[in-house]
């Protein structure tokens, strides 16, 4: 199946754009000629596990440089050197899972983000402050990290990601785990979070993407399968035998099909 494409203008600039990117293990193709560009508001990358959501975030990040093709973030264009270390003062990642020393306090994990992030050291606990407020998290910035819920260091994770007042900030899958009315917290939070910078999320919830995104892109088996809004995905199918009438849901099993419904 051809890939569906919105053609439809978005009205501002994409803030990071990758171009023919391939990345390969081995003999396996995780990322298959690649062409996508991502707005201002929140967009989604919706796949199975495995599709390659992490791998795509890991080149918007400049952590991974593609085997082929281009990346282009914040108006540089297949940034090396020096203008990595530019772009990763101006990028947040909330990563599938991050590290921190337990006995950390919440404040001071997300100082030190800033100093990662080379935050000047004038600013850098005001600016953590600010991340904590941000996130509802304040008035847990003694508590050590050790003794967080998963909810909670999800939050401080969001704020790690935050503390450098980032342009683009990237979330990989970051309501796995939670429980329902946690996400629907989450939810808004990120909706906040889209209108302070460009995010990109990651995620195999469609109901994830219908209540939080501008904009989605379905990945499979590492290739791009639809790009364009949320109702654009909704009218694909019309309506679903398997979940019954349009929805985020349907337009995914539409371009799914059997490979979704027994993943
Ligand atoms: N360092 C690596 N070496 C070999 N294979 C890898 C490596 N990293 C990822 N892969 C493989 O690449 C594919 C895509 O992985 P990726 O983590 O990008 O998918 P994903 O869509 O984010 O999945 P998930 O939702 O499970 O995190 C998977 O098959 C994975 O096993």
């Amino acid at each position: 199946m051809s890939p569906h494409n919105s053609t439809a203008a978005t009205g501002t600039e994409p803030v990071a754009a990758v171009a023919g990117v391939s990345i390969r293990y081995g003999s396996t193709t995780v990322l298959d000629d690649v062409t996508l560009a991502f707005s201002a508001g929140v967009t989604g990358l919706l796949g199975p596990n495995g599709a390659g959501k992490s791998t795509l975030l890991s080149v918007l990040s400049t952590a991974r440089r593609p085997g082929s093709g281009t990346l282009t973030v914040l108006g540089e264009q297949a940034p090396n050197g020096a203008a990595v270390r530019r772009l990763r003062q101006r990028i947040g990642v909330l990563p599938q899972s991050f590290g921190f020393y337990p006995a950390f306090t919440v404040l001071e994990f997300t100082e030190y983000a800033a100093w990662l992030r080379k935050v000047p050291s004038a600013r850098r606990r005001q600016r953590a402050r600010e991340a904590l407020r941000l996130v509802e998290m304040e008035q847990y910035a003694d508590r050590k990290m050790g003794a967080l819920s998963g909810g909670m260091l999800r939050r401080v994770g969001i704020a790690q990601a935050m503390v450098n007042e980032p342009a683009l900030v990237l979330l990989d899958e970051p309501t796995v785990g939670l429980d329902p009315a946690q996400r629907v917290g989450f939810r808004t939070l990120i909706q906040g979070l889209g209108e302070r910078c460009a995010v990109v999320m990651s995620t195999h919830l469609a109901e994830d993407v219908a209540h939080v995104c501008d904009r989605v892109s379905v990945l499979l088996q590492g290739k791009v399968r639809f790009t364009g809004t949320v109702a654009e995905l909704c009218a694909l199918p019309g309506e679903s035998p398997e979940v019954g009438g349009a929805s985020v849901e349907a337009g995914y099993l539409h371009l799914a099909g059997s490979e979704a419904v027994t993943s």
